[in-house]
């Protein structure tokens, strides 16, 4: 269960958003809102990249208190990821496994069915954008996380390895219970998503059915 205590979040002098109190069940949920509305914001928030006012609980922790275990369990994947180039990409996968203290060779079903093989050892620097986003979901879903938050998770993946992203969510959701916000502009085919969802406007967050 996510809750939100006082949160807001200012650019400046510009409130972008402001939820006083909102409790989100486990669940799949789709976020919606028009471009600039704050989508990315409260995904950013929610993964603890962004300062904001405060706080935001997922079950009993605290971001701001408890911010090691909190994002031991909240794992996050940016619309537009940057990486270092030098590094392959199996190498972020190993610094994030590790980091999130997931199974040795946790990866190689998500490089399998994601069909990575053939560039994984490649540096990053030679990554199309496709490639490069395929990556970052694989790190999304890496450890022992309780919450996945997914920004614009299909932009740019074709559309088989947006079939084996449905079905990675949908998977988790239903064996782990893992809970999901995934932003896109494009309806998605999740199978377990919920009938419920987050409309995001300016300064406000609320869920619809
Ligand atoms: N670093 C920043 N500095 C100042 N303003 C920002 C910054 N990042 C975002 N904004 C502003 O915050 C608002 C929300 O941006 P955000 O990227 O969260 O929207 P979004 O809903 O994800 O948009 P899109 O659908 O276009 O991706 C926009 O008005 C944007 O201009």
């Amino acid at each position: 269960m996510v809750q939100f205590d006082h949160f807001a979040k200012q650019y400046g002098t510009t409130t972008i958003l402001q939820i006083d109190a909102l409790t989100l069940p486990t669940g799949i949920y789709w976020v919606k809102g028009a471009n600039g509305s704050g989508k990315s914001t409260l995904l950013r928030s929610m993964a603890g990249v962004l300062h904001f006012h405060g706080d935001i609980t997922w079950n009993n922790l605290r971001l701001k208190k408890d911010t090691v275990p909190y994002r031991r369990v909240v794992n996050f994947a940016e619309a537009e990821p940057l990486f270092p180039e030098f590094l392959t990409g199996m190498e972020m996968i190993d610094l994030f496994r590790t980091a999130k203290g997931g199974a040795l060779r946790q990866e190689e079903y998500y490089i399998e069915s994601m069909q990575m093989q053939a560039y994984i050892h490649q540096p990053i620097g030679t990554y199309s954008s496709g490639m490069l986003k395929k990556l970052s979901l694989v790190l999304a879903f890496l450890g022992t996380p309780q919450l996945i938050l997914l920004d614009e998770p299909a932009i740019t993946l074709d559309v088989q390895a947006l079939d084996v992203l449905n079905h990675w969510i949908d998977e988790q959701h239903t064996r782990q219970g893992i809970t999901f916000l995934l932003s896109s502009h494009q309806p998605l085919a999740v199978e377990g998503l919920s009938s419920q969802y987050l409309q995001v406007e300016r300064c406000t967050v609320t869920v619809t059915a």
